[in-house]
């Protein structure tokens, strides 16, 4: 089986086909099933309502009727290229349960390597206009605090996104406030970027500061700690001190000055009263070393959070730069990979890597798809298989046409998922970022307190607890403990990615580890999806190559595995032409020959049409008791004939969920065919629970009722099971790879068909789990005991910068050890 989509079968294809082709012209994406494309697109019905409320949006969701029966002919590819076509922008936001409207990104990202994704500018929205605004100054966690204060007071201002990480601050705003919205946070000292579409690339680069400031008042800083112990004149050790202070802290200086007159404390505030602080109480040297081991530690940090935040684009730079592409002369010419148009011809030698996304049109190799799927076992390719971009090519050279635009291949969305998924924030930094809202004015009340009751009770001089509640005031801020969490999901997400799950939020990588039970389909999930035809009788006096002849010539319309199984075991016959078409879901296919109507499909569609014969009955129960498929062929009166399938099962599969029960996670399989196949195949892969004769609305319904019982997750190819992926509280599609939708409408979309992929999910996500409440921990510890040592007498002010931005980094390097997982 080639898979793909066969719309050249289906009556009125035509039509189809010219509307689809629309469709992917329009997103430059044709998208072709690799090799194990199960379940193609017979399961019409379910399907077209789908796609429907998919693509469009005046189509409800309740749309996953089968009342559909009707639409015959017309059929399936031209739903299934629907789907495919459709605009991905409708589709991503339908699953965006966060309520974050990401889909106004489109197509930006980023086109070439580059560090930042680049702003997508304004966009109409429903409460006026949408705006990405980048702010690389907004470094410290603390400062979304103070842009939040000053947006949020103003009327044109609808909502904030902030995107710490990126670095990128979404507003929603009513028309015509821009400028003043720009203007407002110019005034806290920041340098609002916004794109203005039409100049391409901008200056994303933060400006170098040079280097020789700090260097000076490290010397300067030093050189007063030496004064200071030679007992020199107080006056040097001063001067010292200030050069120091000067040189590097002005601008702590000005952005905790910008910050204490917005009425808010950030930690450059809380370091400039405190290094203040400590030169009026005559700290010369302290409070000189406190300012430069601040300038370099914040340095640090800003450095290894560029070290996450790269991470993501680090996939991207998986593609070459260039790719040697054919010239309307036949010359092949060296170009850059972001001007190759769609249809190009782009020659790849061995060893070298995949420029874009294609279709093999001359020769063949094994490719490693591993950048992708995370599966490094290589795949043979030939003529007409599909390759994607960043993919190693490794023994033979060959040519191959463009299927997609540099910024739209499946490893462009797949980073561009990614950088989304970063914006929905997890239920932890959710709560981390209020609780430090909390924190940070309860530490500086400990610490006002700290400064006035001892002395006044007598219980000390004023120094020196003036002193220790500087100390505290470098302890309240909560930097640590507001960066950990995006540090460590965005670590995660991309380890993710890197092993070929492509997480949509980090939601989903918090509720993974949750997972209670997982409901998996049957054919092309657990099984491979290529059954093959093992047994055939006859029955009413017909012959067995009538029965042949007249099956498959059914069955050659229909894309559905079994019916690919039937037609495949008679290719030697010559196919009749068959009128009114259709495929009946969860049953099977009926169509006219030579004016006599014909049904193929399950014992349930026989039984709705007469009562089948006893010894019939058990001869498919005894078939399907050893995990084959039955159908049968009969006219609406008799059964005429009778075929089994037989699928196998993936070896991964049993492997995942041998793996999955060792996780604590109960397995469930909702499968269309019959209870006897279900309940043999199952037994098969060691399965806990098996439901057969599910319809897609059985499904859903399957699902929601774990769902009530603990965190469900459903794996589908996200076709054809959509009404129950939809329900599920984790939604995986398998065999991403190739198909956008897959991409963009699942929770989580795994890049192959390895369902071991799923486990290794679950884990992730736990130590995911475990790395953040040790981050959290470590942070809120770190602070505790400082400032315990400090309330005893024996904290200082540098000990005091190490526990802020110490923790940091601690937190920091914490979380990007994920990526080396
Ligand atoms: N086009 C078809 N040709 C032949 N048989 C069909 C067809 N469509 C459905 N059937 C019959 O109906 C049964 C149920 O089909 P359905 O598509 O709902 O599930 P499935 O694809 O077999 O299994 P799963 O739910 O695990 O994906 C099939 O097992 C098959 O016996
Ligand atoms: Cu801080």
């Amino acid at each position: 089986m080639s898979g793909g989509v066969k719309n050249s079968k289906t009556p009125a294809g035509d039509e189809a086909a010219s509307c689809c082709e629309t469709f992917n012209l329009g997103t430059g994406l044709r998208v072709k099933n690799t090799g194990e494309s199960h379940k193609a697109n017979d399961h019409a019905h379910d399907q077209k309502a789908h796609n429907h409320n998919k693509c469009s949006d005046d189509h409800s969701h309740e749309g996953h009727n089968h009342d559909a029966h009707s639409h015959g002919g017309e059929g399936h590819s031209h739903d299934e290229h629907n789907h495919k076509g459709c605009n991905h922008d409708h589709a991503a936001q339908e699953h965006s349960h966060e309520g974050h409207d990401h889909g106004h990104e489109g197509d930006c990202c980023s086109a070439a390597p580059e560090q930042l994704s680049s702003l997508g500018g304004s966009q109409v929205v429903a409460g006026g206009l949408r705006t990405e605004i980048r702010i690389m100054q907004m470094d410290c966690p603390v400062e979304e605090n103070l842009i939040k204060k000053k947006l949020g007071g103003m009327s044109s201002v609808k909502e904030l996104d902030f995107n710490l990480m990126q670095r990128v601050l979404t507003v929603t705003h009513t028309p015509d406030s821009l400028e003043a919205i720009m203007a407002a946070i110019r005034s806290l000292g920041f340098e609002p970027e916004v794109s203005d579409n039409t100049s391409g690339k901008k200056n994303t680069q933060e400006k170098k500061k040079p280097w020789w400031p700090l260097a000076l008042a490290g010397v300067a800083a030093l050189a007063a700690e030496v004064m200071h112990w030679a007992d020199m004149p107080d006056w040097l050790e001063a001067g010292l001190a200030l050069i120091a202070v000067l040189s590097c802290g002005l601008t702590t200086y000005q952005k905790g000055w910008i910050s204490i007159r917005n009425g808010n404390l950030n930690i450059n505030a809380l370091m400039s009263i405190a290094v203040t602080g400590a030169l009026v109480l005559g700290q010369w040297p302290e409070a000189a070393m406190v300012m430069v081991l601040f300038t370099i530690a914040e340095l640090i940090e800003a450095k290894s959070l560029d070290r996450a935040r790269n991470a993501i684009g680090s996939l991207m730079n998986l593609t070459p730069e260039t790719a040697m592409v054919q010239q309307a002369d036949g010359t092949w010419q060296e170009v850059d990979a972001s001007s190759v148009q769609p249809g190009s011809i782009v020659r790849v030698k061995p060893g070298e890597r995949i420029g874009l996304d294609g279709e093999i049109v001359k020769g063949q190799t094994t490719i490693n798809q591993a950048p992708i799927t995370g599966e490094s076992m290589p795949v043979d390719k030939i003529a007409g298989d599909t390759v994607f971009a960043g993919t190693i090519n490794q023994s033979g050279s060959f040519e191959y046409k463009v299927t997609a635009a540099a910024n739209n291949t499946t490893l462009a969305r797949i980073i561009h998922a990614v950088e989304q998924a970063q914006g929905a924030k997890a239920a932890t930094q959710r709560f981390v970022d209020r609780f430090s809202q909390i924190y940070t004015p309860v530490v500086m009340g400990i610490a006002v307190a700290v400064a006035v009751l001892p002395p006044l009770f007598g219980a000390g001089t004023w120094q020196e607890w003036i002193y220790k509640a500087l100390v505290m005031l470098v302890i309240a801020c909560p930097c640590a403990l507001v960066i950990s969490t995006p540090v460590t999901i965005v670590s995660g997400l991309t380890a993710a990615a890197r092993k070929g799950i492509l997480i949509k939020g980090g939601v989903y990588l918090e509720q993974g580890r949750k997972l209670k039970a997982l409901a998996l389909d049957k054919t092309g999930t657990i099984t491979h999806g290529k059954p093959v035809q093992t047994d055939v009788m006859v029955f009413n006096g017909w012959s067995e190559r009538e029965v042949r002849t007249t099956a498959a010539s059914l069955a050659s319309y229909s894309d559905h595995p079994v019916s690919l199984a039937i037609v495949n075991a008679s290719a030697d016959l010559k196919k009749q032409d068959v009128d009114s078409f259709e495929a009946i879901v969860g049953r099977g296919v009926h169509g006219v020959i030579t004016g006599k109507d014909f049904y193929l499909g399950n014992l349930r569609l026989t039984e709705e049409h007469f009562n089948c014969p006893s010894e019939i009955k058990a001869t498919v129960q005894r078939l399907e008791s050893q995990g084959k498929t039955v159908i049968l062929l009969n006219d609406g009166k008799q059964v005429l004939g009778l075929f089994a399938v037989a699928d196998t099962v993936k070896n991964s599969s049993r492997e995942a969920i041998e793996q999955l029960h060792e996780l604590g996670v109960k397995t469930i399989m909702l499968t269309g065919d019959n209870p006897h196949t279900a309940k043999a195949i199952a037994s098969q892969v060691g399965i806990d629970e098996a439901r057969g004769n599910q319809l897609p609305e059985d499904k859903h319904r399957a699902v929601e009722e774990h769902s009530r019982i603990g965190i469900t997750g459903m794996v589908g190819d996200g076709i054809n099971d959509a009404p129950a992926l939809a329900a599920a509280d984790i939604g995986f599609a398998m065999g991403a790879m190739g198909t956008d939708t897959a991409i963009e409408t699942a929770d989580v979309a795994l890049m192959d068909d390895d369902l071991r992929k799923i486990p290794a999910f679950v884990k992730l996500s736990r130590q995911t789990y475990s790395l953040l409440v040790q981050n959290i921990s470590l942070a809120l510890g770190i602070k505790a005991v400082f400032l315990v040592l400090t309330l005893m007498g024996m904290g200082t002010m540098w000990m005091a910068v190490f526990a802020d931005v110490g923790a940091s980094l601690l937190v920091v390097a914490n979380g990007l050890r994920l990526l080396r997982k």
